[in-house]
């Protein structure tokens, strides 16, 4: 049971109402034994909450994800379970939503007995054992609550990791107050329950992350321009991989393949290199099993310099230096090593897979499949094909992430593919906020105050501010040779804020070198910390080209960084490189850390209103005529001049013949 039909929360609900039904079963005086194999999520695992006993099967896996949807458990979970288990953990489960395993649930005390054999036969058994032992001390809600002495300080504690967590998201915030209420008698604490959920059932961030979660399923229902889609095209079973380059992305990619089973051959061209790798690889896949608890075979992984082995493996994932003729020797070279049917695919962040294709003998088995850092955690793969692409190798790429744990999203090959292409007016803003009198930490703030998961220099220190420096002198915008403009740079006609690459000149790379945007502890170090030097560097900047800082509110950071990544967005699905506005979404969902209790990028905007969007940026591009990201895009325009349709209606408007492709 994977509890309420989520489908039902936008339309009248039918049925019996499932509280009186709980309540009915646990006050009855026939014994209820719950037999759980599978799921028992949200209403699924009250349901067996108000059964007097539960037995689960031992891959049976049991949770209350009902924070996930922007709601909290609202059929008496949030009353009986910490009655049954006790505030922290129940706390813990309701406010992450996270599932535990049967063995875990026994631990924790929510099942009575875990099996390996049938869950039905084994709760008749069960039954027949216990059906003269008498009910009363069975009833969950009859329970007297668990409180410790120190319940003041856990409820308060839980409540202040919500908001750290939430990002601004209401519902776990509202789970806290919902277990808190187990405090009071059951009757009062269920008025409590309800009154949160009514609040949170009609909220615009319930029916955001409710999206969000069909949005995560409709990717996997991908098409290409051609007709090609998941319904008529077969993936090929993948029985052994291989990863060439292990550096931090190849590392990551290893482990992801390892734990999903697929034997794997990791490949490097130095000795040195290679023993690195495997010490990191081995070290997290150790860590892996310690958590997971599970037996894994850690010999699936088998490392090398030595290319032969690759004449075995069905599928290669290239991950070396971002360098277009290293990676074009590597796939002509890949081309002759491997059998003809295996599938070359790349993981780079921006590239031209079509170029990579045309380096090898079969352009139709080459993919992109971009994985994001940490690659064993980010849950986002997009799968990059190119024209040439077959329908087979995308159902391949597009199977194997969804085998590793990933939500996989097929996009169309293009300059940054989705994710990367929408980032990059984004960045650009901030760096010209940054020329006009903003500093990194107020860009920041007010990003991480809407919710994104790390402000844009923050981020940016992450990766390592190199990464963009190289890609921007690849495009000609920086580097020797490359003319100094005046007053505000100016490259290639527009304006251009060179303030990243004068950072990068000055060796400030980020974390790895202990400074960029801002001051770590150290190399590598994690805690940001506003630099003076950076405050300097850029009075003296503004000073030298003549400009006159002026304040830069919440709201202008807000506008100028995200209405110019969604307008890019657009501009992705006027070029058809995918095939639907919620693929735009799930990329920056998952992938970005954007906050998904407002659905993701282009669902903000349609929350917002497409002709406040469309305002707001014909504003700043009478402001900014030489940026040309704030020129509002045409999809945008026809789609406010249309009325605004829903999101489901965008690609309706989208003139035949405009793409790309
Ligand atoms: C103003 C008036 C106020 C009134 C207040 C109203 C009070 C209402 C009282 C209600 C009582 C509350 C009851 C309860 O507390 C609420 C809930 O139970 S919310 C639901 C909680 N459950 C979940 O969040 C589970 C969601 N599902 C999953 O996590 C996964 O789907 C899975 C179950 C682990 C299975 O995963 P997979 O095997 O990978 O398969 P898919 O994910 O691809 O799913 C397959 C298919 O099924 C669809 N689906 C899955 N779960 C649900 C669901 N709960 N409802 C509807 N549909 C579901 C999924 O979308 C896929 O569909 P497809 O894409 O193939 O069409």
């Amino acid at each position: 049971m994977s509890g309420a039909d989520i489908r039902e929360f936008s339309r009248p609900m039918t049925g019996p109402a499932l509280v009186p039904l709980i309540d009915a079963i646990e006050a009855g005086e026939k014994p209820v034994v719950a037999a759980i194999e599978g799921m028992a999520l949200g209403g699924g695992l009250e349901l067996a909450l108000g059964c007097h006993y539960r037995i689960a099967h031992s891959k049976a896996q049991l949770g209350l994800p009902e924070v996930t949807l922007g709601l909290i458990p609202a059929a008496g979970g949030t009353q009986r379970l910490p009655r049954l288990i006790g505030f922290p953990a129940a706390l813990d489960m309701i406010i992450t939503g996270r599932r535990v395993s049967a063995g875990d649930a026994l631990k924790l005390g929510i099942v009575d007995q875990v099996t390996e054999r049938n869950a039905g036969e084994v709760a008749v058994a069960f039954a027949r054992s216990v059906v003269d032992c008498p009910l009363v001390s069975r009833r969950l809600s009859t329970w007297p609550p668990l409180c410790p002495a120190d319940l003041d300080n856990i409820l308060q504690m839980a409540l202040a990791r919500a908001w750290q967590r939430g990002r601004g998201a209401l519902a776990p915030v509202a789970c806290v107050q919902a277990v808190q209420a187990a405090r009071l008698p059951y009757s009062q604490g269920m008025q409590q329950e309800q009154k949160l959920m009514s609040m949170l059932f009609a909220s615009p961030q319930a029916r955001a992350l409710q999206y969000c979660f069909f949005s995560q399923r409709a990717v996997g229902k991908w098409s290409m321009p051609n007709g090609a889609c998941w319904d008529n095209s077969t993936a090929r079973p993948i029985r052994k991989a291989a990863v060439i380059g292990l550096g931090t992305m190849g590392r990551g990619i290893a482990v992801c393949l390892v734990l999903a089973g697929i034997p794997v051959i990791a490949m490097e061209t130095d000795e040195k290199q290679l023993e690195a790798a495997r010490r990191v690889v081995m070290a997290l896949l150790e860590k892996e099993v310690q958590k997971l608890a599970v037996g894994l075979h850690l010999g699936l992984i088998h490392f090398t310099l030595e290319q032969r082995y690759l004449r075995e493996v069905d599928l290669v994932i290239e991950a070396v230096f971002e360098d277009l003729a290293l990676k074009k020797q590597l796939f002509a070279e890949l081309s002759s090593v491997c059998h003809p049917d295996t599938l070359l695919c790349t993981n780079t962040s921006q590239l031209d897979v079509d170029q990579l294709a045309t380096a090898t003998s079969r352009p139709d088995l080459v993919v992109g499949m971009h994985f994001f850092a940490p690659a064993n955690k980010i849950k986002l793969l997009e799968v990059v094909f190119t024209s040439r692409s077959s329908p087979e190798a995308v159902a391949t790429a597009m199977q194997l992430g969804k085998w590793l744990g990933k939500v996989s999203v097929a996009v169309a090959n293009c300059p940054g593919f989705v994710g990367n292409r929408m980032l990059r007016p984004y960045v650009e803003q901030a760096g010209f906020l940054l020329e006009e009198g903003a500093t990194p930490e107020q860009v920041d703030s007010a990003l991480e105050h809407f919710g994104l998961a790390m402000g844009v220099f923050r981020m940016s220190d992450l990766s390592g501010l190199d990464v963009g420096w190289r890609v921007r002198k690849a495009a000609g915008l920086t580097g020797p040779g490359v003319p100094q403009g005046q007053l505000l740079q100016t490259q290639q006609g527009y304006r251009y804020s060179p303030l990243a690459d004068l950072i990068c000149q000055k060796g400030r790379l980020g974390q790895k070198t202990g400074c960029g945007w801002y001051l770590y502890e150290g190399p590598g170090g994690h805690m940001a910390r506003p630099d003076p030097w950076v405050h300097a560097f850029l009075e003296e900047y503004r000073r030298v080209h003549g400009l006159q800082p002026r304040s830069i509110g919440q709201q202008e950071v807000l506008e100028r960084c995200l209405f110019a990544l969604i307008n890019e967005g657009f501009r992705v699905l006027e070029d058809r490189i995918v095939m639907d506005p919620v693929a735009l979404d799930v990329i920056y969902v998952l992938g970005y850390g954007w906050p998904a209790h407002t659905g993701g990028p282009m669902y903000y905007a349609g929350e917002v209103g497409l002709p406040r969007v469309l305002g707001r940026l014909e504003y700043y591009q009478r402001v900014h005529p030489d940026i040309p990201h704030l020129r509002p895009s045409a999809l945008l325009r026809q789609l406010v001049a249309k009325g605004s349709p829903p999101i489901h209606k965008w690609m309706w408007h989208i003139e035949e013949g405009s793409s790309r492709l």
